[in-house]
């Protein structure tokens, strides 16, 4: 297989014919061989940026796109390199399964003897060589999934782009090809950009993860920056609750009405604007919170409601002020409605706003 491209986006916008503006000028740098996941609501314009990586749309007038620094911005798809996998298969239904994944390689003037054994060796590492002789109209959607991964594979290209690969798959199945995507794109250090709407396909499959909103890029970042430092609300909720509590900033501590938060260094630094010092917002997720014995902690709360979950209970909580939040709690029986709890927040796990 081919190492990796890098892929540099340098003001990338797209308008199409009917004046929709699918995406606003945007930059990125994907790293050659990495994970690189497309998080965002309908219509944000994943796919869009997609098809301009692929050579399937090109960028408004401005816009440039390099694959390891050579400029690809007019280079049709077939001369880029890049192989596709979409949600909706877009096999051929009546072809056998290694005519499909060696169809790419016939289409580049392969002989057909080498075609064969390149596409018999793809079908191996995907573990489908059993079904080589098959039709993809005698498969499952699991089957024909990972024959449209093969199929992309097969004309080692530098870069694999996956638009939605699983949305068509039931839940158990789809965590399973996860799971054997991740270890596949891992092992062969290919470069791969994945658009999803699914928060925790995001979270389990990327080195890094862009959160895009309304055509344009919210946030990058590792999948617990994204998580645990959301660059802004719109990216805190699309990933998962978010408790937020109000108070004000001073001498390295967050006040607010149960109490005070010591704040770790990176989050007062004067690099940490807006939030370095007065009013302020302290963002976290119901796992970075511990319940603590109120004398332990320098937060207090009162029990408002337990939800017993089995191993886990989920517990929502009010301060003085009113402000609700939720936080997770191993299931111990102990706490009841109208008790006071201390509240220990992980410091490498909460952001301000
Ligand atoms: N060919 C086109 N002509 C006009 N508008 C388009 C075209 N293709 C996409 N759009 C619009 O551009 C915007 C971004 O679409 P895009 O398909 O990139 O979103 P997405 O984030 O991939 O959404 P989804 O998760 O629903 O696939 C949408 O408003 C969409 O309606």
């Amino acid at each position: 297989m081919n190492r990796g491209a890098a892929i540099t986006i340098s003001g990338c916008g797209k308008t199409f014919a009917d004046g929709t503006r699918a995406l606003s000028p945007l930059d990125l740098d994907v790293r050659a061989g990495e994970t690189l996941v497309l998080l965002g609501p309908s219509g944000c314009g994943k796919t869009t940026l997609l098809r301009l990586i692929a050579g399937l749309e090109a960028p408004d007038a401005g816009g440039h796109i390099r694959f390891d620094g050579a400029d690809v911005t007019t280079l049709p798809i077939e001369k880029r390199n890049v192989g596709m996998v979409f949600q909706s298969y877009a096999l051929f239904p009546n072809m056998s399964v290694i005519d499909n994944v060696a169809y790419g390689l016939r289409v580049r003037g392969m002989a057909q003897a080498a075609r064969r054994a390149q596409a018999a060796g793809v079908l191996e590492m995907m573990r489908i060589d059993a079904l080589a002789q098959r039709r993809i109209d005698q498969l499952s959607g699991g089957q024909r999934q990972r024959v449209a991964l093969a199929r992309a594979l097969a004309v080692e290209p530098r870069v694999i782009l996956l638009d939605e690969p699983l949305t068509a798959l039931d839940a158990a199945l789809r965590e399973h090809l996860r799971g054997e995507i991740d270890a596949l794109l891992k092992r062969l250090a290919i470069t791969a950009i994945y658009v999803t709407h699914d928060q925790a396909e995001a979270l389990a499959l990327g080195d890094r993860i862009v959160v895009m909103r309304n055509g344009a890029i919210a946030q990058v970042g590792t999948p617990r920056d994204v998580y645990f430092r959301p660059a802004d609300d719109f990216v805190a909720d699309f990933v998962g609750v978010t408790n937020r509590l109000t108070g004000s900033v001073a001498d390295g501590r967050f006040e607010t009405a149960s109490g005070f938060v010591p704040l770790p260094p990176d989050l007062t630094s004067p690099a940490a604007a807006p939030a370095g010092q007065g009013a302020a917002r302290l963002l976290f997720r119901p796992e970075a919170a511990r319940l603590a014995s109120p004398a332990d902690a320098t937060l207090v709360f009162e029990v408002v409601q337990v939800e017993f979950q089995g191993a886990r209970q989920k517990v929502t909580l009010k301060d003085p002020a009113g402000t609700r939040i939720l936080v997770e709690a191993p299931a111990d029986g102990t706490l009841a409605p109208g008790t006071a709890v201390g509240l220990i927040l992980d410091p490498a796990r909460i952001s301000l706003a």
